[in-house]
């Protein structure tokens, strides 16, 4: 409101009045940058609707005038530059859930989840838990995980921390950080199996496995432990904070975990209640592909959908490649060439795939071969025996 400005609103039938004035101060402070000037408001309603304009009337102006700042304020997106502070940019991400290119019905699902979460204050008083929201997004790389998180935050008005858990150095520091985060917040930690060391039950089970797999792999084992080896922190303590320090300090909050290999993670870090939705990000259907259609060529329908749509079954192929190879290189480009331009690119995949999966069950026929020829070896050895 403007200074000497009346407004009238109205709320449940009932009338309000506003007005707003000023009044100057004869004694001002020497010490301060006060100029003693105090604004005021004056609530003007009728006496019998005393009670409900003061019970209910006033939280809603303030709730009301609490999401307007939310709306108009720069969103931040954090990152815990050194061990234990964050530093921060202005997030301004174009990624919404128009753009996001998935089924709609799982997108419909995803939105109904997020707007329920947050008009589900009272719900989470009333049933004793903190209000708060675990998602786990998983998918082969480039399916739009973190496009998603970015849609997120700008649906909800949500601040981003990304927390890089591999520069966190202990327990400790990580309580610190997110004792540091502000409610009508998203917390991300992406590719979560290469951020730590899963030291739960199933580790000593899977001892074996996994010293089979240095041996496989050696040098992209060694780089992923280098990584972790830096930092302390453990799956014990990053539970501690999803379930107790978390539950206590602030509310309104998402924490997202991003993976491409769901599979690798501990079952006790993404159990329901610590990761409450999960949510696959797959290849790109035709259903995604319609989406990226959509944002990238304007397109609706064309005759060629129908081969793209019998290839997109045929081939595996991310959404990440599909934009890719759909966006104009050169302004001699039109929607049609993309689009051809589309087919050539997943018919060539499709036939990688092919020559790969031959090359597969040759190897495969090869290794059972001599695995034969082994054990017929050592059966004649020991009949010579
Ligand atoms: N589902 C999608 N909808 C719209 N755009 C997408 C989608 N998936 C990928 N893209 C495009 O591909 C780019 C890379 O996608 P994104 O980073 O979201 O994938 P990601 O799953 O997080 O990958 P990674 O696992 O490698 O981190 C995005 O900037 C976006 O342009």
């Amino acid at each position: 409101m403007d200074d000497y400005e009346e407004v009238t609103d109205e709320f449940q039938g009932m009338k309000i009045w506003w007005s707003s004035s000023i009044t100057i101060s004869q004694q001002r402070s020497h010490y301060s940058n006060d100029d003693g000037e105090k604004r005021s408001y004056k609530l003007t309603c009728h006496r019998k609707h005393k009670e409900i304009i003061t019970k209910v009337y006033l939280h809603h102006v303030l709730d009301e005038g609490k999401a307007i700042v939310m709306k108009s304020r720069q969103r931040k997106l954090y990152t815990n530059g050194n061990m234990t502070s964050w530093n921060h940019i202005i997030f301004e991400h174009p990624s919404t859930f128009d753009t996001l290119a998935m089924h709609p019905e799982k997108k419909k699902d995803i939105l109904n989840d997020l707007m329920t979460f947050i008009k589900s204050k009272d719900y989470y008083k009333k049933v004793g838990k903190s209000w708060k929201r675990g998602y786990l997004l998983y998918g082969p790389p480039g399916t739009g995980k973190s496009s998603m998180i970015a849609a997120m935050a700008n649906l909800l008005d949500y601040d981003i921390y990304d927390l890089e858990l591999t520069s966190v150095s202990n327990n400790t520091d990580l309580k610190k950080l997110l004792i540091g985060t502000t409610s009508k917040s998203i917390i991300v930690i992406e590719d979560i199996d290469c951020s730590l060391d899963l030291t739960g039950p199933r580790k000593k089970k899977e001892k074996k496995d996994k010293e089979k797999e240095k041996e496989k792999n050696p040098d992209q084992k060694k780089e992923k432990d280098k990584k972790i080896k830096g930092s302390e922190v453990t799956l014990s303590g990053l539970l501690n904070f999803i379930d107790g320090l978390w539950s206590a300090c602030g509310s309104e909050r998402l924490i997202v975990f991003t993976t491409n290999h769901l599979e690798k993670l501990d079952p006790a870090l993404i159990r329901r209640g610590r990761m409450d939705k999960h949510i696959e990000l797959s290849y790109c259907c035709f259903e995604t592909f319609k989406v990226l259609a959509k944002n990238y060529l304007d397109l609706e329908s064309h005759d060629l959908f129908s081969p793209i749509s019998r290839l997109l079954e045929e081939t595996n192929m991310s959404p990440a490649d599909v934009a890719e190879n759909l966006m104009p290189k050169s302004s001699q480009e039109n929607a049609e060439s993309c689009l051809n331009h589309l087919i050539k690119v997943l018919n060539k995949s499709k036939e990688e795939a092919r020559l790969k999966a031959m090359e597969d069950s040759r190897v495969k026929a090869s290794q059972s071969e001599s695995s034969i020829v082994e054990s017929s070896d050592e059966e004649s050895s020991d009949g010579e025996g």
